[in-house]
């Protein structure tokens, strides 16, 4: 177990769908048994390892003996239940072998934007690892709908990277890094090896998925980079056909594409609200607030705000945008959408004069509030 002093290097290995199940052709046990066993080496040298496996809905695919993948949301959610039978039963063999054990953990957007439930899993998770057991993570896709749905396993390992402070998050797939260009498209293409995860450029030259089997494609490995920089994790982008990546990571090789964590590295509540990936709506601040939010960090008082949108309720997540559209902050809100409506443009001392009460005087408390860099 770790002592209260030294803090565990943590890992958080993430495989997609084409490269797990042989680009549909079900689970490729043999790589899979090599990630295993460089997954057991880092962890004789000291680093907890996490996997976010996605595969479930691929491996159900081809259970079920279905020729493509359906569109039908209800067949899809299927097919992962029946896929993530296997995709379980795979990791556990495999670990096994070296004596160790798993535990599956199955998430959905709302587990991390509750409070409590966040709290929670963070706590089973670090117990896991106290255990020197591996969790195995998944979305809980039979039972997620659009509106609870992190949509790809890059952000949920990027939030599991917050969860769990790892120093690492690692994204095996099945190109050897971040490219220029797609090379599916171009397979002339140079690789970026080394960049801010902040980069505007990245996010540019990041496409969707090229195979049909993946959800995110590039551009969700690269905003997955953004979110773990949160926490301060540096992110690799390597491919696992080769079976000694891990190892080569662990010697401290750049096998593929490494993004560096560039931005302010939050406190773990903050890192929690800026983990919501659904907002109730949103706030239209003017350059004032703006300005006052970056530079102070102070509260958003409702005199800042001349634009509401969505329909929201107290204490819900809300977006904070400035007149040209673009994302300043986001954080739990202090009243509800027909109360902003009415004291938007107000000074804090007037909301008892217009709403005829009075809850707080900030719109967004500034504990509630996180400010993007
Ligand atoms: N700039 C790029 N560099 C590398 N791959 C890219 C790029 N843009 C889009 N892609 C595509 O992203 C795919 C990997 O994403 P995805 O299929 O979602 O994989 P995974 O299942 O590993 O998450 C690659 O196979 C590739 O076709
Ligand atoms: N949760 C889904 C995976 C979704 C996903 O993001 O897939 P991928 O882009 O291959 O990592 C599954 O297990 O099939």
């Amino acid at each position: 177990m770790a002592s209260d002093q030294h803090k565990p290097t943590r890992w958080v290995i993430k495989i997609g769908s084409a490269l797990l199940t042989n680009n549909g052709a079900g689970l490729d046990l043999a790589l899979m048994q090599a990630w295993v066993d460089q997954m057991v080496l880092l962890q004789q040298r000291g680093i907890e390892v996490v996997v976010v496996s996605s595969g479930a809905v691929a491996e159900g695919i081809q259970r079920l003996g279905w020729t493509q993948r359906p569109s039908s949301v209800h067949a899809l959610q299927a097919a992962a239940a029946v896929g993530q039978m296997g995709l379980v039963q795979a990791w556990e063999s495999c670990f096994k072998r070296h004596g160790r054990i798993t535990a599956q953990v199955l998430l959905t957007h709302d587990d991390l934007s509750d409070r409590l439930r966040y709290l929670n899993a963070r706590s089973t998770l670090t117990t896991l690892l106290e255990l020197d057991v591996v969790p195995v993570i998944n979305e809980n896709d039979t039972v997620v709908t659009d509106e609870i749905r992190f949509g790809d396993n890059d952000t949920l390992a990027a939030l599991v990277a917050n969860l769990v402070v790892a120093d690492h998050l690692v994204i095996l797939t099945d190109q050897d890094g971040l490219y220029e260009r797609d090379p599916r498209q171009d397979p002339g293409a140079p690789m970026i090896r080394e960049a801010c995860a902040s980069d505007p450029h990245i996010a540019e030259v990041a496409g969707d998925s090229g195979s049909g089997l993946g959800r995110g494609g590039m551009i969700t490995k690269v905003r997955a980079a953004r979110l773990a920089a949160r926490s301060g994790a540096i992110t690799h982008i390597c491919t696992g056909r080769t079976p000694t990546v891990l190892a080569q990571l662990a010697d401290g090789e750049s096998p593929g594409t490494t993004l560096l964590p560039d931005t302010t590295v939050y406190n773990a509540r903050k890192q929690w609200l800026a983990g919501h990936l659904q907002m109730r709506g949103r706030l239209v601040l003017d350059d004032g607030a703006v300005e006052r939010l970056r530079s102070s960090g102070s509260s958003l008082l409702p005199v800042g705000v001349v634009a509401v949108h969505g329909r929201f309720s107290r204490g819900e997540m809300v977006a904070c945008e400035d007149q040209q559209g673009q994302r300043v902050a986001c954080g739990l809100v202090n009243y509800s959408h027909d109360e902003v409506e009415r004291i938007k443009r107000h000074r804090s001392a007037d909301i008892d004069a217009v709403l005829g009460y009075h809850y707080e005087e900030e719109l967004i408390h500034r504990d509630n509030l996180v400010v993007f860099g």
